[in-house]
């Protein structure tokens, strides 16, 4: 459940009273997501996402992700657009946090995504990170190589309670990690959290489906692009059962190069940055699992689920290992 902040009634009608949208039918807490407060928003005129930023997003960098949000929709690309008030601010103030209503997209997210939807993801990224070229915001990634040794000392003295393993095996990858971070591949704007749950899809009539929706662009900066291939495989191509699927990660890609071609070195890397990659999201929940509050409303993720995909990167000695020809 992710609804950290309830919204009072005359509160929220005085808010919407700021913007053009219609009058406030129906306002439901959202119980999916971990970081901010979401509310679908219904007005007689349709639907919105209200959303609540929360303690882990800089209000400062909020300005970065809206501005990303309306430049990506503006080109084109099915992602929130941020709603402006009767002033012309998307960005407001509610309940005492930064605040923003943005357009609601239909859709539904796969838990356990086929290989047509990888296939689907990947074309849509690389639309992503071409749309996203002329952005002239920049943003640097702070949970990228420089951000996961503060993440793991913060962690360190209480590994153990996770996994007796986990503080060594970190140790050394860190160690692997910082001093092999490659530095001379193509950079842009990455979303740097495209999980399925961010991804919605929509039947199409010929009986398949369509991405119809990316969503929550709360990490998106300026980093490598391929990383955020990486963070792709690590989301999408594991079975339930731990089993990494070359299929899913072969059509992923495949569908990528051929809106956005993968050059030689990229290509040689994906194995370094999907290890980085899967550290990242073991640091974060990790660091989740120990500082969560007992009885709060949200449901802290699996790191081990990591560590595993980790160890499976550490054995591979090339790209070959994710289904694709280099
Ligand atoms: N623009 C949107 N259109 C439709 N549903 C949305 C939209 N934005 C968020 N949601 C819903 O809210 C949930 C949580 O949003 P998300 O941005 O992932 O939250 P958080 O950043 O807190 O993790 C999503 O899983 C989805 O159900
Ligand atoms: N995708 C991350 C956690 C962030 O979740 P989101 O709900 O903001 O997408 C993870 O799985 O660790």
């Amino acid at each position: 459940m992710a609804v950290y902040t309830e919204v009072p009634d005359d509160e929220l009608d005085s808010f919407a009273r700021e913007y053009d949208i219609g009058r406030v039918v129906s306002c439901k807490g959202i119980a999916e997501g971990v970081e901010n407060s979401n509310y679908l928003l219904q007005t007689d005129r349709g639907s919105y996402i209200l959303t609540l930023y929360e303690k882990r997003v800089d209000p400062a960098e909020l300005p970065f992700f809206l501005g990303l949000m309306e430049h990506l929709a503006a080109r084109g690309l099915a992602c929130p657009t941020p709603i402006p008030g009767r002033d012309g601010r998307a960005l407001r103030s509610l309940c005492g946090r930064p605040a923003a209503i943005v357009s609601f997209l239909a859709g539904v997210w796969h838990a356990r995504p086929r290989p047509e939807h990888c296939a689907a993801l990947g074309e849509a990224m690389a639309e992503m990170h071409l749309k996203g070229a002329d952005f002239g915001g920049r943003r640097p990634n702070s949970l990228s190589v420089a951000g996961w040794r503060p993440l793991f000392e913060a962690i360190r003295p209480r590994a153990g309670q996770i996994d007796p393993s986990l503080a060594p095996l970190v140790a050394d990858e860190l160690d692997l990690l910082e001093a092999s971070w490659p530095s001379d591949l193509p950079v842009g704007l990455i979303h740097a959290d495209l999980f399925p749950d961010n991804v919605f899809f929509l039947p199409t009539d010929a009986g398949g489906e369509r991405v119809s929706g990316l969503i929550d662009f709360y990490f998106a900066c300026t980093d490598i692009l391929a990383y955020d291939l990486a963070i792709c495989l690590n989301a999408w191509c594991f079975e339930t059962d731990g089993a990494f699927n070359a299929t899913k990660a072969r059509l992923m890609l495949g569908a990528y190069r051929k809106r956005r071609p993968l050059s030689e070195p990229e290509l040689a890397a994906l194995p370094l940055l999907a290890r980085g990659a899967a550290l990242r999201f073991l640091l974060t929940r990790a660091y989740d699992w120990l500082n969560t509050p007992a009885g709060a409303l949200v449901k802290r993720k699996d790191p081990l689920e990591y560590l595993r995909k980790l160890r499976f990167h550490q054995g591979l000695t090339g790209p070959g290992g994710y289904g694709i020809a280099p």
